[in-house]
C-alpha cells in the first residue's frame, strides 16, 4: 500500500455551502425512519418539546409581573401581597414543569436514539447482504459502507438537534412577539449581530465534512492498522516478526497527518468564531443600554426592563444555539446523505418470473465456452471452459495455485456471472433461476470458511440456520464431518462458545475448525455438494474417514471436490485438470494416468513424496 501523502481537500472533494443546504432535503426521510422506530416515543418527545417551547416566555413574563407588583406594593400604603404570591407560585410551577419536561425529553431522546441506531445498523447489515460480490469487492463501495457505518452516532445526534431546533424556533417566535410588542428595533439589532457568525459556522462545517470525506479510505486504513496492531489473531505474527514498530509508525504517520489538517481547521474556526461572538456581545450590551435609557426616560417599567433584557438575552442565546445547531444539522445531514446513498445502492432487479429449478437434477451442469475476469481486473481468469458435470457424478477439480478452481465454483454458485458463455443446469441457463432458491440446493464448504465466534451449535447450524435447534440434524452433520469428536471433548459440548473474543470461549486447532465448518455442508439434504479443499488441515486418518463418509453419503448426489491431495482426488468419478484458466484434461484417474500430462506428473510427484 503506498503511503498517502499529507493531503488537503482537493477541489473535487470540496463540499460547498450550497451542498450543505441541499443535504437538508434528506431530513424528512430521516424523521420517517425515526417515527417507524417508535411512534409512541416520538409523539411523547415532540409533545413535551412543544410544551417546553413556551416555558421561557411565560417564566419571563411572570417575572416581569412579579417585579412590577413588588414596586407597586412598595409604593402603596394599603398593601396586599396575595397577587404577588400567586405570581411566585405560578413561576415556581413553571420551573418545576420545565424541569420535568426537560427530563422526559432527554429520556425519550436517548431511547429513540438507541432504537434508531439499532434499526439503522440492522438495515446496513441487510443491505450489505443484498449486494453482489462485485459490489462487495469494490473499494468505492467500501468507502460508502465505511461512511454509512461509522456515522451512526452522528445520525442519533442529528435527531435530537433537529427536534431541539424545532423547539427553539417556537420558543424564539414567542419571545420575538414580546420584543416586537415593546421594542421592535431590538429584533433588527439581534439579527445583524448573529448573521456573520452563522455564515462562518456553516462554511467551516462544510469544510470539516469535506476533510472527513476525502479521508475516508485513509480512515479505513487507520482502522485496519488499529485492528491488526491490537488483535489476538494477528498477535502471533506481529510478535514473531517484530512488526509492532512498523505498524505503530505507519499508524502514527497517517493519524498525525489527519490530526494536523483537522487542527488547522479547528483553530481557524475557533479564531473566526470568537471574533464574530464579540460582535454579538457588543450588540447585546448596545441593546441593554438602549433599554435602560428607555426606563430612565420613563417609557417602560422596571418589570418590562427585566422582561426585555431577559428576552433579548435568551433570544440571543437561542439564536446562537439555532445557528450552531443548524451547522451541526447540515453537517450531520451530509453524513445522513451518505447513509441513504448506501441504502439506495441499486441492486439488480428481481425478475417477475423465474424458471422453476428441476425437482431432481436429471442431466447435470454444462459449461459452454465460459470466460471470466473479476470485476475491475484485467486478467481473464477462465478462458473458454467447456465441460459437463453429469447428474450424480463426483468430480474433482485439480490444478496448480491460481489455476481457477475456486473461481469455477463461485460461478456455479452465481456469486459472479461469466463475462462470456453460459452455465446450464439440465439445459437451463442458471441465471434463469431465483438465486436464493438455487443456492438452497447446494451444500458448500469453502477453503476460506469463516470462523464465527458463536457457539459450536451455531457454527454448524450456519449451514442451514433455520435448523439451529434441530439437535438431530446437527448431530448427524457433526458425525459426517467428524465434528462430533470436537463436540465430545468440549466442556460445554455443543453449546461451547468458540474463539477467544467472548467469555468462556474455546479456541480450536486448524483441523478442529475445519471439521466444524465441514459439518455446515451436511446441514441440509442438498442436491449438490461442493467441498473446496475440505481436508487440507486434517491429519491423514481424519481425511480418510471424512472421505469415506462423504462417498457413502453422496452416493446419488452430484458433487465437486477441490483438493491438492491426490489420494482424495482419485476417489472421484472424473477429474478435471485446470491450467491457467483452461481445461487441460478431463477423465477418470486411470485415463489421466495413461497420458503423460500434468495430472500424471503431479500424481507421481506426490506419490514419490510418500515413498
Ligand atoms: N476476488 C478476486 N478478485 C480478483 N482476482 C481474483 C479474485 N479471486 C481470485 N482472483 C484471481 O483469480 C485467479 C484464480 O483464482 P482461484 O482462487 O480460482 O484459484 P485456485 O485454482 O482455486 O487456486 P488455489 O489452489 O490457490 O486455491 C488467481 O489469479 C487470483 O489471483
Amino acid at each position: 500500500m503506498p503511503r498517502p501523502q499529507l493531503k488537503s481537500i482537493t477541489e473535487s472533494d470540496k463540499t460547498s455551502v450550497k451542498d450543505s443546504f441541499k443535504a437538508l432535503r434528506s431530513i424528512p426521510r430521516f424523521f420517517k425512519e425515526i417515527w417507524r422506530a417508535s411512534p409512541k416515543l416520538f409523539l411523547a418527545n415532540t409533545l413535551c418539546r412543544l410544551l417546553n417551547a413556551f416555558t421561557p416566555v411565560i417564566i419571563l413574563w411572570v417575572g416581569k409581573l412579579i417585579i412590577d407588583e413588588i414596586l407597586l406594593q412598595i409604593s402603596l400604603e394599603d398593601q396586599d401581597f396575595s397577587l404577588l404570591w400567586t405570581y411566585v407560585l405560578i413561576e415556581f410551577g413553571m420551573a418545576v414543569l420545565s424541569d420535568v419536561l426537560g427530563r422526559i425529553i432527554n429520556l425519550t431522546d436517548g431511547l429513540l436514539g438507541d432504537l434508531y441506531s439499532n434499526a439503522s445498523s440492522e438495515k446496513i447489515i441487510r443491505k450489505t447482504n443484498e449486494l453482489t460480490m462485485s459490489q462487495l469487492e469494490d473499494p468505492e463501495f467500501y468507502d460508502k459502507l465505511e461512511r454509512a457505518r461509522t456515522q451512526t452516532s452522528s445520525r442519533v445526534n442529528l435527531m435530537s438537534n433537529a427536534l431541539t431546533q424545532a423547539e427553539t424556533i417556537i420558543s424564539m417566535v414567542s419571545l420575538i412577539v414580546g420584543l416586537i410588542y415593546f421594542e421592535p428595533i431590538l429584533i433588527v439589532i439581534l439579527i445583524f449581530s448573529i448573521i456573520p457568525s452563522f455564515i462562518n459556522e456553516i462554511k467551516f462545517s462544510s469544510h470539516r465534512y469535506s476533510l472527513a470525506r476525502s479521508w475516508t479510505s485513509e480512515r479505513r486504513e487507520l482502522d485496519y492498522l488499529r485492528y491488526i496492531g491490537a488483535n489476538n489473531q494477528t498477535a502471533k505474527e506481529i510478535k514473531l516478526f517484530g512488526l509492532t514498530d512498523f505498524i505503530a509508525k505507519r499508524f502514527g504517520k497517517l493519524s498525525e497527518d489527519y490530526y494536523h489538517l483537522n487542527k488547522k481547521l479547528s483553530v481557524r474556526q475557533s479564531i473566526y468564531g470568537s471574533l464574530f461572538n464579540i460582535l454579538g456581545t457588543i450588540s447585546y450590551y448596545g441593546a441593554y443600554v438602549f433599554i435602560i435609557y428607555r426606563v430612565l426616560t420613563g417609557v417602560i417599567s422596571v418589570g418590562e426592563l427585566t422582561f426585555l433584557s431577559g428576552s433579548f438575552n435568551r433570544l440571543r442565546n437561542n439564536l446562537q444555539g439555532f445557528f450552531t445547531r443548524f451547522t451541526r444539522i447540515s453537517e450531520s445531514a451530509l453524513y445522513l446523505q451518505d447513509y441513504f446513498d448506501f441504502i439506495d445502492i441499486a441492486v439488480s432487479e428481481a425478475k417477475s418470473e423465474y424458471t422453476p429449478i428441476p425437482e431432481k437434477i436429471q442431466v447435470g451442469f454444462e459449461f459452454v465456452n465460459v470466460h471470466f475476469a473479476y470485476p475491475g481486473s484485467e486478467e481473464t481468469v477462465l478462458k473458454g471452459i467447456d465441460f459437463k458435470l453429469k447428474a450424480g457424478e463426483k468430480m474433482a477439480f485439480v490444478g496448480q495455485n491460481g489455476a481457477g478452481k475456486t473461481t469455477l465454483i463461485k460461478l456455479i454458485l452465481r456469486f459472479y456471472e461469466p463475462t462470456e458463455g453460459t452455465i446450464l443446469l439440465d439445459g437451463i441457463n442458471i441465471t434463469d433461476f431465483d438465486v436464493e432458491a438455487y443456492r438452497q440446493r447446494f451444500g458448500v464448504i469453502f477453503q476460506d470458511f469463516f470462523k464465527y465466534e458463536f457457539s459450536l451449535r451455531e457454527n454448524i447450524a450456519v449451514g442451514n440456520i433455520a435448523e439451529v435447534q434441530n439437535d438431530e440434524m446437527i448431530t448427524y452433520a457433526a458425525s459426517k464431518s467428524l465434528a462430533d469428536e470436537v463436540i465430545n471433548i468440549m466442556q460445554d459440548g455443543i453449546e461451547q462458545q468458540l474463539g477467544r473474543r467472548f467469555a468462556k470461549g474455546q479456541e480450536l486447532s486448524g483441523g478442529q475448525w475445519q471439521k466444524v465448518a465441514l459439518a455446515r455442508a451436511y446441514m441440509k439434504d442438498a442436491d449438490i455438494m461442493i467441498l473446496d479443499e475440505p481436508t487440507s488441515a486434517l491429519d491423514a486418518q481424519a481425511e480418510y474417514d471424512v472421505f469415506e463418509r462423504f462417498i457413502g453419503l453422496t452416493d446419488q448426489k452430484t458433487s465437486i471436490i477441490i483438493s491438492h491431495r491426490f489420494s482424495t482426488v482419485r476417489m472421484a468419478d472424473r477429474i478435471l485438470v485446470l491450467e491457467h484458466g483452461k481445461v487441460l484434461e478431463l477423465g477418470t484417474h486411470e485415463q489421466l494416468m495413461e497420458t503423460p500430462k500434468l495430472y500424471a506428473k503431479l500424481f507421481e510427484l506426490q506419490a514419490a513424496g510418500y515413498q
